[in-house]
């Protein structure tokens, strides 16, 4: 089947679940956005794309963001990193405070919001300022993208401050162990900033092509990290990124995945091509509820899961 035609029909398929769900309120800037909207892209190892509804409507891409701001940190630390994050699934919410207090300030893993704090941490540290360190992961999405249009989105980088509360707090309890090196809020203001980059579906699929292709991005010819590193990332992303939906995300789809609260998933399909969904209304989880339906379609109709 050609995948225009299995876009069109995902897209006929999930419309009767829009509606379902509700879009994040915690973060009140993302309060507001329509929660009617669906959008696909795929794009190939060469470059070419398919895309299917608001594939080109900007979004917050959230925690999509902590790939990227992963692999800058595992590239630089390498296996030091791992002292700092573990690489275990969490089970937990993703801004969780339990798991960090008995498990002495190691969060899980880089994908649940305590990890990705402490990743900004070091990259901060290595970069020896919280701006730097927030351009160097912007600069690292455009490589990644092909695109150095992609900017932030102000309002809700400034919503995020001012509503970050339990943030703020896991990284306070993370200090308090000692697995913190600099200043609290301006390592979160890289976090949240981070957080509030704004890509549509179609850059985010392209973005993600070097994951598709052991760490080299196929359309550049880039190495931006080295093969061990992008199976370990893929490998987090089947197991951890969608915090303690992670298992249903593997058992109904089958890929490598990562969600943000902003409503979009990218998805990887190793050697072949990167996918992205845009749909802002999330389960009880806080992951994309009609995303993960069409992306369950999708491997469902082309047999392209990993398994
Ligand atoms: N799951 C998410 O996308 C969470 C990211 C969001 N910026 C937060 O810190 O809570």
């Amino acid at each position: 089947m050609k995948l225009m035609e299995v876009l069109n029909e995902i897209h006929q398929q999930v419309l009767p679940s829009l509606g379902q769900g509700k879009v994040a309120t915690y973060i009140p800037a993302l309060a507001n956005v329509d929660p009617m909207q669906f959008g696909m892209a795929i794009t190939l190892n060469d470059g070419q794309y398919y895309g299917v509804g608001s594939y080109r409507t900007p979004f917050s891409i959230q925690s999509i963001s902590k790939v990227f701001s992963y692999t800058l940190a595992l590239r630089t630390y390498q296996d030091g990193l791992y002292k700092r994050v573990w690489r275990e699934p969490s089970g937990n919410p993703f801004n969780s405070l339990v798991q960090l207090e008995y498990e002495a300030g190691i969060p899980r893993n880089p994908f649940i919001n305590a990890g990705a704090i402490v990743v900004c941490d070091s990259l901060v540290s290595h970069f020896n300022d919280h701006e730097r360190a927030f351009n160097e992961i912007l600069g690292f999405i455009h490589q990644c993208s092909g695109d150095n249009s992609i900017t932030i989105d102000e309002v809700v980088a400034k919503s995020e401050m001012a509503h970050g509360f339990r943030n703020i707090a896991l990284a306070n309890l993370m200090k308090s162990f000692d697995n913190f090196d600099n200043d609290v809020n301006t390592v979160l203001q890289t976090y949240f900033k981070h957080c509030s980059i704004v890509m549509n579906a179609q850059q985010l699929s392209r973005s993600m092509l070097y994951l598709a292709n052991n760490g080299t991005d196929p359309i550049s010819k880039k190495q931006l990290i080295n093969a061990t590193q992008a199976k370990r990332i893929n490998s987090l992303m089947l197991t951890c990124g969608h915090y303690d939906a992670s298992g249903d995300f593997a058992f109904r789809v089958g890929l490598p995945g990562k969600s943000g609260v902003g409503g979009g998933i990218v998805a990887v399909v190793p050697g072949k091509m990167a996918i992205a969904v845009y749909s802002p209304a999330l389960n009880e989880y806080g992951n994309s509820l009609v995303g993960t339906k069409a992306l369950e379609l999708f491997t469902t109709k082309t047999g392209l899961s990993i398994f």
